[in-house]
């Protein structure tokens, strides 16, 4: 069930250059369920900034009603966002999308995750998850810079964890398909987040395999409701049919919407 609450700070930390990790406690969380499913935050009381934000749940601590966002200063939402402390409320509505599907016969399989910057942090309770599920994982995370990555040690802690950045400052210098390219063996699933050209890339690559894409796409209302993230379906020659990004969305089968 969707539900709206003013939720409590319980800490707010940067972790890498304009990116912060922000835990949020309230009884929101006991309605999270799949990872890869988003929040949709009003930055501010009143008008300014109007439209809420989404941020996608990075980590879901149920037994401590709490869960993780992790942000990057962008604009005026996130950096209102970025300005609260501990004890603050935040208004948080959600938790909103499909999210990532781990399914029984994916158990003993071998997942690879791709994440790309801000697609980096749903990735998180993902590979937790998919852990739990007696699954291998290896991630290829791709930043910009050094400064700029996070949670790597996080990661390795759960399967392989491999980072690409564009000025090569940490581990592969180029973006996350130069490391995938030279990667040995194969993989059985495939679930990435990132932006667009980088899920176009994967998409060319891995086909033939179960593979689940996370879009990032602008959103109004979060809710099905204003259809501001609408993707056309691929395929589609009338061209009439399409999908909501924030209701339908934000993971798709690979193949399922035009990147
Ligand atoms: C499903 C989903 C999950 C996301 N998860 C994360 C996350 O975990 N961490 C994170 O840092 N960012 C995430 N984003 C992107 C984040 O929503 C934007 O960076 C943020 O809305 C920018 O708001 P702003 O006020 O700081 O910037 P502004 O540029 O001032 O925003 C202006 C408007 O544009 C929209 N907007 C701007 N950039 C984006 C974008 N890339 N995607 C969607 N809407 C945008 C804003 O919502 C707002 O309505 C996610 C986006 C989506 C759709
Ligand atoms: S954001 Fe309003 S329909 Fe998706």
């Amino acid at each position: 069930m969707i539900r709206k609450e003013k939720m409590t700070v319980v800490s707010q930390k940067m972790i890498a250059e304009n990116i912060y990790e922000m835990i949020l406690h309230g009884e929101l969380v006991s309605e999270m369920d799949n990872p890869g499913q988003f929040v949709h935050v009003k930055a501010e009381e009143g008008i300014d900034p109007l439209l809420r934000r989404p941020i996608s749940i990075s980590s879901i601590d149920k037994k401590n009603n709490a869960f993780t966002m992790i942000y990057r200063t962008e604009g005026k939402g996130t950096k209102r966002l970025a300005q609260k402390n501990e004890g603050d409320s935040v208004d948080v509505l959600g938790p909103l999308g499909n999210g990532f599907p781990i399914l029984p016969h994916h158990k003993g399989k071998r997942a690879l995750l791709v994440g790309g910057g801000i697609g980096v942090p749903p990735l998180y309770e993902l590979s937790k998850r998919l852990v739990e599920n007696k699954m291998e994982v290896v991630h290829v995370l791709g930043f910009q810079t050094e400064s700029s990555s996070f949670y790597m040690e996080e990661f390795a802690s759960l399967g392989h964890a491999y980072a690409a950045t564009v000025d090569g400052s940490l581990g592969t210098k180029g973006f996350v398909t130069s490391i995938i390219d030279d990667m040995d063996g194969e993989f059985d699933v495939l679930y990435a987040c990132g932006p667009i050209p980088m899920l176009r890339a994967l998409e060319q690559r891995f086909s033939d395999i179960e593979a689940y894409l996370s879009l990032e796409q602008r959103m109004g209302c979060g809710i099905g409701a204003c259809f501001a993230c609408v993707c056309p379906v691929q395929g589609d020659e009338s061209g009439t049919e399409y999908r909501k990004v924030c209701s339908d969305g934000p993971v798709f089968p690979v193949g399922e919407v035009v990147l």
